[in-house]
């Protein structure tokens, strides 16, 4: 569409869960196509100071190389290394009582130091019984040291007693049975870490312990991915320069914010080399393409601020469609703030390949997009690259998030959602997570970013819902301090709403569901996702499948129906978990469910409680329920299939493939009308 007063185009709002997917897209046809990324592995020497490697993502696995780590038999204390298979002489030296069982006479046959490598072979004497004047031989080992061959047992040496403290050739050994056991304080060879076995996986980010590891894998070179050039340029005429000083006050001037801030964000998170391109102007196209095209000749991907909306300097979109033959793949996102972000690809000369362009607005806390972004992490042998990119669209975590419960009544933007700026309060540690609103949200207050946790996603108004109401929870994507709360209350998003189904792709919601957030025993997503697949495997048609939501409830059991009417989750399986721990609440939940759902499916949840039994016994007694859903509004549950089943006994859900498979049928849109079950009364 385009707008009468002057020549631009007005783009549509694209929804930010369908901006995402297209960015991750692009990302990952860009990386993934090797020719516009090349080279797009370097080898580095393992043996380089730590400072190059780190925050480096592998573009291979690290495994360890023969004979494993430890690379030698090493005594883990200090003390005397001895043969358990040797046997005593019934008469001793100087017709002296044999020892007891708790005590033993060895000759000392030498010292071996950690970093000894000399005296440690010769001695490979078999298992001897001793004659009257001999005594089996012991060694003097100091921790790290190497065990000598056949020897197969250290007693540490507060157990033993020297005969003479300079210059020793006895040692007497007191100590019970138990000490005196083959392997007792040996690290066997590859016992630390065995030969061949994969340490560390490709896509993994270097971090200091990863280091270490590499050490000990023996590897000399390591492949990392090339890091992506992230260049970075504000554009404005009203911009002051770094070098500008005490022009402040010339009216009409204000400083440059935006690029110092972005090569910081991306400097403390982003896996890239960050470039300065200074200061554009933005009263000519000439030189604003002359100064993208040199910046794109330099870099992988510009972030451009600035210049992008409705008005006559707004010339970005103009020099990279018209001067640049780029293509725009959003020009608007609906989302508060950040409306004019647009995306697009620039294909530059062919050496060089295609480059990503996030021109984003002027506005200061825009930046917050930022914090969006594709993990290309997973493994890609043997498929194609539109199939990689499938998946790895698919597979992206796109931002840590933890449901937050709102401290205060907020009104609802009516022509957008809004990212709110929260700041995120526990009620107490691992309690419910509160979000108070950091103030006044004008897009271009930066003071609003100050102290911010979190983007608080709060819906689009409507006639009948335009306010977002205290106590009400929302999704709560985090900027920061990811560590501050529990593991189980930040959930990955692989995507930020729902989606909608694609051929064979499974969508499957999660509700974790107790009375309380510290009762909360939730299964990892990966586990649930990997009992569907089990589940799934051996099915005629190939699937993916995917966690699309993830929901807390700490509500009343009873009200659970409320609660999934209200939530815009679509899905073709739901998965409700418990606590098998809690007794009451399990019963009131399932009463619950059973009255809410259209149809039971009383035989597959016996199947599914067997399936729970297989995986893990104690959830035998537990209250499992399935059945569907109605579709009671466009964007709601679709008769999802739902299963209700302790959180202890998720694995077991590979058990059921009955329900499963149906779930599939029903997801390819068959409907349950083949099952012919009645509907309810509306
Ligand atoms: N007629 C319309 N006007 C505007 C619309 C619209 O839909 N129709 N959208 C508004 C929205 S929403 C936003 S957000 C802004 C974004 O505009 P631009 O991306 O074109 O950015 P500028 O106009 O260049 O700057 C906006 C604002 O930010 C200040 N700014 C710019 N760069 C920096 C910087 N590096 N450091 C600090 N501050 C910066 C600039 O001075 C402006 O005040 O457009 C609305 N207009
Ligand atoms: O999208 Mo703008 O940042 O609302 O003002």
């Amino acid at each position: 569409m385009t707008n009468d007063d002057s020549d631009k185009l007005i783009h549509p709002m694209t929804a930010v869960p369908d901006a995402i997917r297209i960015v991750l897209t692009e990302c990952a046809r860009v990386l993934l196509q090797k020719s516009d990324f090349a080279p797009p592995v370097l080898s580095i020497d393992a043996h380089v100071d730590g400072g190059s490697l780190l925050g480096q993502v592998l573009a291979e696995p690290v495994g360890m190389s023969e004979p494993g780590y430890p690379p030698y038999r090493a005594s883990i204390m200090d003390g005397f290394a001895i043969r358990t298979t040797d046997r005593f002489p019934s008469t001793f030296p100087n017709g002296s009582s044999p020892p007891t069982t708790k005590q033993w006479t060895h000759t000392i046959a030498g010292k071996v130091f950690a970093g000894n490598t000399s005296q440690t072979k010769d001695d490979t004497g078999t298992s001897q019984t001793v004659d009257a004047c001999q005594l089996p031989t012991a060694y003097y080992l100091t921790t790290g040291a190497v065990v000598p061959n056949d020897f197969d047992c250290v007693v540490p040496v507060e157990k033993c007693t020297v005969n003479n403290k300079t210059n020793p050739t006895f040692v007497n050994i007191q100590a019970v049975p138990a000490d005196i056991q083959s392997g007792k304080w040996i690290r066997d060879v590859g016992c630390d870490i065995p030969a061949g076995m994969e340490m560390l996986p490709r896509g993994h980010v270097l971090d200091a312990v990863s280091l270490g590891l590499i050490r000990q894998s023996g590897c000399e070179r390591v492949s990392i991915r090339r890091r992506p050039v992230v260049g970075v340029l504000s554009t404005g005429n009203e911009l002051l320069g770094d070098n500008v000083r005490g022009e402040q006050s010339r009216h009409g001037m204000i400083p440059d914010v935006n690029r110092p801030v972005l090569l910081a964000t991306l400097k403390s998170m982003a896996n890239c080399t960050t470039v300065d391109l200074g200061l554009a102007r933005d009263d000519s196209v000439d030189d604003m393409a002359s100064h993208l095209q040199s910046a794109l000749e330099r870099c992988d991907v510009v972030i451009t601020t600035g210049g992008i909306s409705m008005g006559e300097t707004d010339i970005i979109e103009e020099v990279l469609v018209e001067r640049l033959q780029g293509k725009v793949h959003f020009g608007r996102l609906l989302m508060k703030p950040g409306k004019p972000t647009t995306f697009a690809t620039v294909v530059t000369a062919p050496s060089s390949g295609t480059k990503l362009i996030f021109a984003m607005p002027g506005n200061p806390p825009c930046l917050d997009l930022l914090h969006h972004g594709p993990d290309s992490t997973a493994d890609t042998y043997g498929e194609s690259v539109e199939e990689q990119i499938h998946r790895v669209v698919l597979n992206a975590a796109v931002h840590p998030e933890v449901q937050a419960i709102l401290s205060q009544d907020i009104r609802l933007d009516h022509e957008r959602p809004e990212y709110h700026r929260v700041q995120l309060r526990e009620q107490m540690p691992g309690g419910s997570v509160f979000a108070f609103s950091t103030g006044v949200q004008q897009s271009s207050r930066l003071m609003s970013m100050l102290g911010a946790d979190a983007l608080l996603i709060l819906p689009q108004g409507t006639t009948s819902k335009s306010t977002a109401k205290k106590g009400e929870t929302y999704t709560a994507l985090l900027l920061r301090h990811r560590s501050r709360y529990p593991q189980k209350l930040v959930t990955e998003a692989q995507h930020l709403n729902p989606i909608s189904s694609t051929g064979n792709n499974i969508r499957i919601g999660v509700v974790f569901a107790a009375p309380s957030v510290q009762l909360l025993l939730t299964p990892t997503l990966e586990e649930i996702t990997e009992s569907v697949q089990a589940a799934m495997a051996g099915s005629k048609k190939s699937h993916s499948i995917e966690i699309s939501s993830t929901q807390l409830y700490t509500g009343s059991a009873t009200k659970i129906e409320n609660f999934l009417n209200s939530i815009p989750l679509d899905v073709d399986i739901l998965i409700i978990t418990y606590s098998k721990r809690q007794f009451r609440y399990q019963l009131a939940l399932a009463n619950s469910l059973r009255h809410a759902l259209i149809k039971r499916a009383d035989w597959i949840a016996l199947q599914a409680r067997q399936g729970c039994a297989a995986y893990d016994p104690t959830t035998a007694a537990s209250e499992m329920v399935v059945g569907f859903w109605e579709r009671t509004k466009e964007t709601s549950l679709s008769d999802a299939i739902v299963v209700c089943l302790p959180a202890e006994g998720v694995g077991g859900l590979s058990h059921v493939r009955g329900v499963l498979r149906h779930a599939l049928r029903v997801a390819r849109g068959a409907g349950h009308s083949d099952e012919g079950y009645p509907r309810k009364e509306s």
